[in-house]
């Protein structure tokens, strides 16, 4: 049949390898899909131990410097850098000692030719304003001897120089892994306020599947893109309905999508996308009131990955065969999933390789070829293999991959040495 509506809503209406009819451009499906999705509404207040995996819900000002006050970067003397004029070595007498935890203006003053013993952490006493290492002097009984001149604020934290009060500590939307819950421990504060976890329901179909553990009839296989979604999906920030799975039965499927959009944020759903008699998907998402706002794209794997809306969540249909259903959630899934929960949108971080082998291919989708690192040029960059041409299906090879190297849509033909972007796996 010819195209003549050049509309996705047409299933005619493509040309994979002109283009024409529309097959969306990936960065476009990402970008509509994106728009789709605004940050979850609501907010709670958790307790610092379980805040990791969540995402902050307002700025995080420091409520007070840090450090707090002037305190040594070593374990040494504190002194006058003004007693070390004219030529060394210089004596000064020990009269003082000042730990960390311990009250620096209790410890005296410093005066004029002396030092008193410091430690790492411990504030700097009134009038010391140098700290020269222990190993940097000899001691002798009562005294110190220094050869080297020491220079004012040496070996010196500040007062306010990590972060100055009221300066951004973290800014919202910043997700709490180890590093931030470390700034926000050390301004002292036992719980935060976040967004609430982002509601994702899930499920797969596919009259084929059983669960791992149940026994394999004729024509049956196991369930792999449960486990896939449901690994990708557990992270703290995500309250997952998992739905299980559904046959290829449209009143069923309607039936589900119906109950997951009741509650959902996002319903992600694998398989049934495709164009065959047994792919109900977008139809019964159309049955149920929903909309698709993208399908068929120009990306491989994952053509028949749609996008949409129902009843408020947002849509992403993922293609059965599950080394796509991996790839196009990672690819674009996930950025729709991380902007709902308030974390805006990061791109997918990739670095340069260049391809081991010249190689054609099919123009027409940007492709994500699983790929192993085989070693380096001599200008350093990694050099991959690429993988099979054919491997939707295959998932015994994403695990022998490191990444995915990533294939201009237009490019026909790859030759050794060209220059890849990589998607680290
Ligand atoms: N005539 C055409 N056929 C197909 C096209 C096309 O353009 N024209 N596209 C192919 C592409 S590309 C893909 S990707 C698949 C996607 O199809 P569906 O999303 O409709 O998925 P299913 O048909 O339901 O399943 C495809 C494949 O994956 C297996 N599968 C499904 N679910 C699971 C699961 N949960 N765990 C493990 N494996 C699963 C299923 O048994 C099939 O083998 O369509 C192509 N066909
Ligand atoms: O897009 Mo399909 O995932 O190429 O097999």
């Amino acid at each position: 049949m010819k195209c003549t509506t050049n509309s996705v809503e047409d299933p005619c209406c493509f040309d994979e390898r002109t283009g024409v009819g529309g097959l969306v451009p990936v960065n476009d499906a990402i970008s509509r899909g994106l728009s789709l999705a605004s940050e979850v509404d609501g907010t709670e207040v958790v307790d610092l131990d379980v805040a990791i995996g969540r995402v902050l819900a307002e700025d995080l000002l420091a409520p007070f410097p840090l450090p707090p006050f002037d305190n040594s970067a070593m374990d040494g003397y504190v002194f006058r850098s003004g007693d070390l004029s004219g030529s060394g070595p210089w004596r000064l007498r020990v009269t003082g000692r000042v730990a960390a935890g311990e009250n620096a203006s209790e410890a005296g003053i410093v005066g004029e030719g002396e030092a008193f013993r410091i430690f790492t952490g411990a504030g700097i006493p009134k009038d010391g304003d140098a700290v020269v290492m222990q190993e940097h002097v000899r001691r002798l009984g009562d005294f110190i001897e220094l050869e080297d001149p020491v220079t004012p604020g040496s070996c010196i934290r500040r007062e306010g120089e990590d972060a100055a009060k009221g300066s951004l500590l973290l800014p919202k939307g910043s997700l709490v892994g180890a590093r931030e819950i470390g700034a926000i421990a050390s301004v002292g504060l036992p719980r935060i306020r976040v967004r609430r976890k982002v509601r994702i329901a899930l499920f797969c179909t596919g009259s084929e599947l059983r669960q791992p553990g149940e026994s394999l009839a004729p024509g049956q296989i196991y369930n792999s893109n449960r486990f896939i979604l449901m690994a990708a999906l557990r992270q703290p920030w995500i309250e997952l309905s998992d739905m299980g799975a559904v046959v290829d039965d449209p009143d069923k499927l309607r039936d589900v999508l119906t109950r997951a959009a009741e509650t959902a944020d996002m319903v992600v759903t694998t398989g049934g996308v495709s164009v065959g008699e047994e792919d109900h998907m977008v139809e019964q998402l159309r049955g149920a009131g929903g909309k698709i706002e993208v399908m068929k794209i120009a990306m491989k794997p994952g053509k028949p990955l749609s996008i949409g809306t129902l009843n408020g969540a947002v849509f992403v249909g993922l293609p059965g065969n599950p080394v796509a259903a991996f790839t196009t959630w990672k690819i674009i899934g996930s950025r729709i999933a991380e902007k709902l929960s308030g974390q805006g949108d990061h791109e997918q971080p990739v670095s340069q390789v260049v391809a081991s082998e010249s190689f054609t291919r099919r123009p027409g989708r940007q492709e994500f070829r699983p790929a192993k690192i085989v070693g380096f040029s001599p200008d350093g960059r990694p050099q991959v293999q690429l993988l099979d041409q054919s491997f939707s299906a295959k998932i015994s090879l994403i695990c022998k991959s490191d990444g995915f190297a990533v294939i201009p849509a237009h490019s026909e033909r790859i030759a050794s040495g060209d220059q890849l972007d990589f998607v680290r796996l």
